[in-house]
């Protein structure tokens, strides 16, 4: 590949990125990194890069989601074991009542570093930095806290490392034995409208796994059944930390970052003549771009290019959060662009990004009828182009949290308080997600 190292992006005009006070302790916390074991394996990654091979070509349907930002301070088993436990339920529904094999990608095991819209945050007169993600400093309102701190970049690997350990176990170790899906017994569904019709699905699961037993499939001797896999990606914002753990793969030869399986690259970042993009085009890992309502079909094309010059359908994934409003003026030019030129992606929506609003509580929040507006019109966009609708990402957790609004149980403005916990942006409910997987394996089936 011309001109690419793991370091070229450091000529190339950047956004979004930290003031370190002391390079030389940035630079020696690099150093330490690029020492250490890569998080995840390159033929994990080209695993996951064919399974989106397949769904670019209409085979499958990508899930990804998760916290906007993980956090350092919020980190044990409950928090992980619960997001795992709910994307698991809804790539059941979408598989089983949408019919389509779903491959999931978590936004976690990483998901530390935030672009933000405004540099300064001010609170009663007293402005300080952004939070900017628990890579770079802390939420804390103080001007310590709000400092960016190289050694945070170490924090973000181990903690990393610990998430990634316990979704492997959980994923591999029985959890996620479909035979126990209906053991689970979340208490969100307990009084959730939807619960009529989860447990019936999981009645009809129950019902073929009785007899595939019967035929001789069973957990001991069919791994399908006994175990899943679960994918990692984050926004690959924080350079610095995606080059330490930048690795040449011993059995191909080429680089991958292996801080996960999947990057993207934000909305925010994704400039053609810049750091983020020069850096992704030399990776091997299946990656994503943010997709927004300002991008024109002439410069995505100059995207894909720069980004996917041998056209790889499982190598590039659009994710669009062009907002409710929007996506029918904006979406279909791009998706006959894209299809006239005969270039393989996965599109995904984010339904997330582009409706975000501030309530008159002062909370940031987004509405579940706008989220579920953009994902209908997502769908009917691509019916209409004869494109395929390829997957789904959320901003989401599996902690009972009331930071959108809507959705079953009609969460208000004045209801947010109660559970607003986020970070950074306000993320569906475990009661809401399943509520939208339901809604989308409907469409999915259709
Ligand atoms: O997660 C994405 C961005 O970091 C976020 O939407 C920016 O939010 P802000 O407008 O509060 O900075
Ligand atoms: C920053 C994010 O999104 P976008 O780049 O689309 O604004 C995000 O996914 O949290
Ligand atoms: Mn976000």
């Amino acid at each position: 590949m011309n001109d690419w190292s793991a370091s070229s992006w450091r000529s190339k005009p950047i956004l979004q990125q930290p003031t370190y006070e002391d390079q030389a302790h940035l630079n020696q916390v690099e150093k330490t990194l690029a020492t250490y074991p890569p998080l995840v394996f390159a033929a994990e990654a080209r695993e996951l890069r064919k399974q989106l091979g397949d769904v670019a070509m209409g085979k499958g349907f990508l899930l990804q989601g998760g916290d906007c930002a993980e956090s350092f301070d919020e980190f044990n088993a409950p928090k992980i074991r619960d997001t795992f436990k709910v994307l698991l339920q809804m790539a059941i529904v979408l598989t089983f009542a949408g019919r389509c094999p779903v491959t999931k990608v978590a936004r976690m095991a990483g998901q530390y570093a935030k672009p933000r819209s405004a540099d300064l945050e001010t609170i009663n007169g007293v402005s300080l930095p952004s939070y900017r993600g628990d890579i770079i400093n802390s939420f804390e309102f103080t001007e310590a806290a709000r400092r960016p701190d190289p050694n945070r970049l170490l924090e973000a690997y181990h903690q990393s490392a610990a998430t990634l350990n316990l979704l492997r176990a959980f994923a591999q170790g029985g959890l996620a034995d479909l035979h126990q899906v209906n053991r689970w017994n979340m208490t969100f569904l307990e009084n959730n409208p939807l619960k009529d019709r989860y447990q019936d699905l999981a009645y009809r699961i129950q019902d073929t796994l009785s007899f595939m037993d019967v035929i001789g499939l069973n957990s001991e001797n069919t791994p399908t059944l006994h175990e899943t896999s679960l994918f990692t990606s984050h926004e690959a914002l924080l350079l610095n930390y995606e080059q330490a753990l930048t690795r040449i793969d011993t059995l191909t030869g080429k680089p991958y970052d292996c801080s996960a399986h999947m990057l993207w690259i934000g909305e925010r970042t994704r400039q053609l003549d810049h750091a983020h993009i020069e850096f992704f085009r030399g990776i091997h890992n299946p990656i994503g771009v943010k997709v927004g309502p300002s991008m024109q079909p002439d410069e995505l094309i100059k995207v894909i290019d720069a980004l996917n010059p041998e056209n790889d359908p499982g190598r590039l994934t659009l994710i669009t959060r062009m907002g409710a409003d929007k996506l029918a003026d904006n979406l279909p030019p791009l998706l006959r662009r894209v299809k006239e030129e005969g270039r393989n992606v996965v599109w995904s929506s984010d339904p997330m990004h582009g409706n975000t609003f501030k309530a008159s509580s002062g909370y940031k929040t987004r509405n579940f009828d706008a989220i579920l507006k953009e994902i209908k019109q997502f769908f009917a966009a691509h019916q209409a182009e004869g494109t395929h609708a390829g997957g789904i990402h959320l901003e989401m957790t599996g902690q009972h949290v009331t930071e959108c609004t809507g959705g079953a149980y009609k969460i208000s403005d004045d209801d947010l308080a109660e559970a607003y916990k986020t970070q950074c942006d306000p993320r569906l409910n475990a009661d809401q997600v399943l509520e939208m997987a339901f809604l989308i394996a409907d469409h999915i089936r259709n």
